[in-house]
């Protein structure tokens, strides 16, 4: 296997490669571009125009999705996985991957769209290099432009994977791109409907990805996620960069459910306090009435909307982060 495909094993020693690029028998390029960073190329004459951005370790203690990365690089670097597309893999935080951390100082996936700039630190810096990365690599024209941020969740789930599409105005959500994600396995999509501050976020507002934050089990170590199944999304993610997709089956969306924010709930003080038990799970159901959360001077957080779940409960967040989405169901009717 060439020596590139071993990013992981790189990135865990804090390593630079000797050789920056090689190429396999085939002819497809790899490009050590930075720490955690790697271009794919496939030769000219096979090149089928999409540019695939995988990123994985944005929290250093999600080990699933960068195992899974780490399978794909191996593939290409032994020719086993021959790609049609460009692609970029993206390990977001070395550092705290190293550590087994979420993050060392800040949370990177809450520095996006500018936020880095009013910010300082080691993490603030990578955020303005991936954002780099992501801009240099997304600058080719008339390619199409995908962005799968991969990511596990601190707590279990009722709905185990699931995606969070971006929100742009004047942009519509893609009925083709959610039957990809079902194919994927993914079970439910949040659809978003205002700007955010995440990774994903970035490449679909400020480059024109089709981009998703892929949620794919519980967070654990590295060599203990078993229970973490992402067999369908390996299968697809591998089709998608050989260029032989199965056709999508648009119409029905198949089961996949959809879900809009009813609100974000910001934790404001250190007074914030969240009514909700330490083990409850993504998705769990909350009452009409129910005291979610209260804050500094008062303020109650009730639920008035029928159907409401919680995802992403999180008391610790530091103030003036989102502390937890409520979310209800929604439909298909304003996709595009
Ligand atoms: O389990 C949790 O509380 C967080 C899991 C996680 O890291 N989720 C991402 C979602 C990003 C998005 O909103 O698209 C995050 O919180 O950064
Ligand atoms: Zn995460």
């Amino acid at each position: 296997m060439l020596a590139l495909g071993k990013l992981l094993e790189l990135t865990l020693a804090g390593r630079e490669p000797a050789e920056k690029t090689q190429l396999t028998v085939e002819g497809v390029r790899m490009r050590w571009l930075s720490e955690g960073a790697l271009e794919v190329r496939p030769p000219e004459a096979r090149d089928n125009g999409l540019d695939l951005l995988l990123s994985a370790g944005i929290h250093g203690n999600e080990t699933a999705p960068i195992e899974l990365l780490d399978r794909l690089l191996h593939d290409i670097a032994r020719g086993d996985l021959k790609p049609r597309a460009r692609i970029l893999f993206l390990f977001g935080n070395p550092e705290a991957i190293r550590r087994g951390e979420r993050f060392i100082e800040q949370d990177v996936n809450r520095l996006f769209n500018g936020r880095h700039e009013q910010s300082s630190g080691s993490e603030a810096l990578r955020a303005c290099e991936l954002e780099r990365l992501a801009a240099s690599f997304f600058s080719l024209p008339d390619r199409d432009r995908l962005h799968y941020d991969l990511h596990t969740a601190i707590r279990g789930s009722k709905i185990e994977q699931f995606a969070l599409y971006p929100w742009k105005e004047d942009r519509q959500h893609s009925r083709r791109e959610l039957a990809r994600l079902r194919a994927a396995g993914m079970e439910a999509v949040l659809l978003q409907n205002k700007p955010s501050i995440v990774f994903s976020s970035y490449t679909y507002d400020k480059l024109g990805a089709e981009s998703f934050t892929l949620e794919l089990g519980k967070a654990r170590p590295f060599g203990q996620n078993s229970g973490v199944n992402v067999n369908l999304l390996e299968t697809r993610l591998k089709q998608i960069i050989e260029g032989n997709e199965p056709p999508l089956a648009e119409a029905s969306l198949d089961g996949l459910q959809l879900f809009s924010v009813a609100r974000e709930i910001i934790k404001h003080s250190d007074s914030f306090r969240l009514n909700l038990p330490a083990d409850i799970e993504n998705f769990s159901e909350l009452e009409v009435g129910y005291v979610l959360a209260e804050d500094i001077a008062q303020t109650r957080w009730i639920i008035e909307e029928k159907g409401a779940r919680i995802i992403f409960p999180n008391p610790k967040v530091k103030n003036g982060l989102r502390a937890g989405i409520l979310i209800v169901p929604t439909t298909d009717e304003n996709l595009a």
